[in-house]
């Protein structure tokens, strides 16, 4: 008889850990409290217009690759995509406008001729970034932190006599700072910080991997959209005979000594299923708190500070704008009093920073004809306690004012349809803590050292998969995470 295992939540993490544990062997039953699969990474349609939910940044194809070979199919008979051309156009307030091109060089030429910054700093920039990568890789991103033989081998020999090239002393903004003339330049690349949800005022330097996936490997953009990842997954997943159990919320892990025994859901009738080993993918803060109450709770790891939230406005426009692309960002006009605002003073700026995707401009079925889906992603503090009815009125007026003003036409008789997602409702509907989109914070230089290991200390067959746990949040790195669980297997 096959070994069993079961899977707590339907996330990229807990998807990609069902298959690579289904391609061991494995009788794989994953429970799911919603009815769909892909937590943050869903979609839905609304009157007409498709959106996805979630992420929106396509990066790393490649680990997404990785599970179909794995399992000894080919990847384009379930999953296609394309690379970008232009990763990003960026607004201010002063009419300034630039477009990110994958193309380095052309991004160099672009930076030199619009913001007069010498083309050289940029490339040095994104060198500086592929170096740094290539430190951390082996060793933080492919293996737990938490086992010796990561730290005694040639990789991390390698990276020991490399530390300095990752600049922990220095925060983000003042490597920035140092490396470019322009304050525009420096606001650029100080937004990286918040794609694992950090404060560029705080995070340091090491974070400047960040853009190396996106100008080095490049950006992309999956041919369904991004519930194109869930959906060609899920599939795979189920082709290897993976059982999906959705409207199935896991209310505990049973426990023995030092094994998990089985699962027991909320339906039907509570009953315990038993497994051989369970991967959790819900956050690990919950999973200590809901599932496991009565085990020894890792304080010091579960309290560190969350990662910032994010408050969504899904908009379907009745209009076409040439001037936007698949990303655009229009900064606001006071970076840092932003960051202040959602890291010190948990609210929102009256400026914030708005990034607008629109995905019908490369899937022209996302919108009916003429009209644009646009989803408007506002960083946001994390949950604690803020009257969250105010502050998305606020933001709301706020995004339109500027939105109306840099395309200079009112923008809110365009809105047709309407949909909203807080830090709440991310709660309530992935069980992340607080809302975070990533996890802990990384503003702390030791953050990488803080987060859970994929493995439990207290339980021999836990383990823990998703943006709450090693090595962090984000796509690409939830996908690492169920390959480093499954291979501790
Ligand atoms: C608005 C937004 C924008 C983002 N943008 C990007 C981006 O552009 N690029 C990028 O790479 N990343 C982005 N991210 C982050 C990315 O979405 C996440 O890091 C990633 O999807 C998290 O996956 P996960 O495996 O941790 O699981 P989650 O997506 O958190 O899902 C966990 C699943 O577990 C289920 N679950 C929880 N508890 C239980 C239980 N007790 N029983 C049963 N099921 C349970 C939940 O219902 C959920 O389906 C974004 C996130 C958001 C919300």
């Amino acid at each position: 008889m096959s070994r069993t295992a079961a899977i707590v939540g339907a996330g990229i993490a807990g998807i990609a850990a069902a298959i690579r544990l289904a391609v061991k062997g494995y009788q794989v039953d994953v429970f799911e409290a919603n009815a769909y699969p892909g937590g943050k990474l869903s979609g839905f349609t609304l009157n007409g217009f498709r959106f996805d939910a979630g992420p929106s940044l396509f990066t790393m194809p490649q680990l997404v690759e990785e599970l179909f070979q794995l399992a000894g199919r080919n990847p384009n008979d379930y999953f296609r995509y394309s690379r970008l051309d232009e990763t990003c156009r960026y607004f201010w307030d002063d009419g300034t406008h630039l477009t990110a091109w994958a193309d380095r060089d052309s991004f160099a030429r672009e930076v030199e001729t619009q913001l007069g910054e010498p083309a050289s700093h940029l490339l040095a920039h994104l060198d500086d970034s592929a170096a740094k990568y290539r430190i951390t890789e082996k060793l933080f991103l492919h293996r737990s932190l938490h086992k010796l033989s990561t730290w005694f081998n040639r990789d991390a020999l390698h990276g020991y006599l490399n530390l300095p090239k990752l600049e922990i002393f220095k925060t983000m903004n003042r490597a920035n700072e140092e490396r470019f003339q322009n304050p525009k330049l420096v606001q650029l690349f100080n937004r990286y910080a918040t794609y694992n949800g950090s404060d560029p005022y705080q995070t340091p330097a090491t974070m400047n991997i960040i853009p190396h996936l996106e100008y080095n490997i490049g950006a992309f953009f999956p041919k369904d959209g991004m519930i194109g990842i869930t959906n060609s997954l899920v599939r795979l997943a189920e082709d290897l005979g993976v059982r999906f159990h959705f409207n199935t919320r896991v209310v505990e892990l049973v426990t023995e000594g030092a094994r998990v025994t089985g699962v027991r859901n909320e339906n039907p009738n509570g009953k315990t299923e038993r497994f051989d080993l369970v991967i959790s993918n819900m956050d690990v803060v919950s999973t200590f708190r809901r599932l496991l109450p009565t085990a020894r709770q890792p304080e010091r790891i579960l309290r560190q500070p969350k990662s910032s939230s994010g408050l969504i406005f899904y908009w379907g426009i009745q209009r076409e704008f040439p001037e936007l692309g698949l990303h655009n960002i229009f900064f606001s006009s006071d970076y840092r009093a932003e960051f202040d605002h959602i890291f010190k003073q948990k609210t929102l700026s009256d400026d914030p920073t708005v990034y607008l995707n629109i995905t019908s401009k490369h899937k022209p079925d996302d919108a009916p004809p003429g009209c644009e889906n646009w989803f408007i992603l506002i960083n946001a503090p994390n949950n604690s306690g803020q009257d969250w009815e105010e502050l998305i009125a606020k933001t709301r007026h706020n995004v339109i004012r500027k939105l109306s003003r840099n395309l200079g036409v009112d923008v809110a008789p365009l809105i047709a349809c309407e949909a909203i997602l807080d830090p709440i409702a991310i709660e309530a509907r992935t069980s992340s803590s607080q809302g975070a989109l990533y996890g802990n914070s990384s503003n702390n230089r030791f953050a990488a050292f803080l987060r859970h290991a994929n493995f439990s200390h207290q339980f021999q067959n836990l383990y823990f998969v998703g943006g709450s746990v090693h090595p962090g949040g984000g796509i690409p790195l939830c996908l690492l995470s169920a390959k480093i669980a499954t291979e501790l297997i």
